[in-house]
């Protein structure tokens, strides 16, 4: 596991900005290397700051559409088209203004899908998804994401494992139901660690001033069960995109100089 790697940017927005600069130069990057890319998305504001902005680029049309399957970290369990899911945040910041394949955008099933409202059902049914998308190359039964992102909550938690509750212990399955969650909705599905780890790189997404004693616990050697997303790391890489803000409480050799 290498060490996690830190950039520091001057405020939120700029954050967002040059996150979502990086993933376009990623995907970009992936699809001439692969011929298509593979990302996973998340929820909550810094994650779809990112998709807004990135959908403001005017690089955003490097990236050949077609050619991107979209996977999400974690949802809300609520029904199709709810406000509160991330998939419908997502289409509204990013997805609805580009042209996807359809068949790539594999949003996590809804409480009125096929699976009812049974989350537990639904969480293995992403899990049978993402293991007939995985190869023999993939590392375990899920596709080698070429970036998977995070938002950082402000008790550290990751997609939908939070500190202490039995998501964030699950060492085998690779996608879970989430029951009680402390973060509304109490029911949701997630990936587990050990997906988030089949990752080449995992991106941490930490803006503003109640991000700030999540990212000091987080790097400061705290443990997974505690500080979920202290075990949130990639294959090769692992990146945590922060603000000033979100950064101020880091021990001084962790921080490195703010961009301009
Ligand atoms: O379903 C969710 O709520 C998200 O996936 C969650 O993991 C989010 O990324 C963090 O809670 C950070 O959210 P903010 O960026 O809004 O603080």
């Amino acid at each position: 596991m290498s060490a996690p790697q830190l950039v520091v940017h001057r405020d939120k927005e700029l954050m967002a900005q040059a996150a979502a600069a990086r993933l376009i130069t990623k995907i970009v990057d992936a699809q001439a290397a692969r011929g298509s890319a593979s990302v996973v998305l998340t929820g909550g504001r810094n994650g779809n700051g990112l998709l807004a902005a990135l959908a403001a680029s005017p690089a955003r049309d490097a990236i050949d559409w077609s050619r991107l399957d979209l996977w999400w970290g974690d949802e809300r369990f609520l029904p199709e088209g709810d406000p509160e899911r991330n998939v419908t945040q997502a289409r509204e910041a990013l997805l609805d203004k580009v042209e996807l394949d359809p068949s790539r955008v594999h949003a996590m099933p809804a409480s009125d899908g096929p699976y009812g409202d049974d989350a537990d059902s639904a969480a293995a049914g992403y899990a049978a998804e993402l293991a007939a998308a995985a190869g023999p190359e993939d590392h375990g039964p899920v596709p080698t994401f070429d970036v998977l992102m995070l938002g950082v909550g402000p008790d550290t938690h990751v997609a939908s494992l939070f500190p202490e509750l039995p998501a964030v212990r699950e060492t085998e399955r690779t996608v879970v139901g989430v029951h009680g969650a402390p973060k509304p909705p109490p029911t949701r599905v997630s990936l587990t660690l050990p997906a988030i780890r089949a990752a080449r790189e995992v991106w941490l997404l930490a803006a503003g001033e109640d991000k700030a004693e999540a990212a000091e616990i987080a790097l400061s050697g705290a443990g997974e069960i505690q500080a979920p997303a202290a075990g949130a790391y990639g294959r090769s890489r692992t990146l945590w995109l922060l603000d000033a803000a979100a950064a101020s409480k880091l021990p001084r050799a962790l921080y490195p100089p703010a961009s301009a």
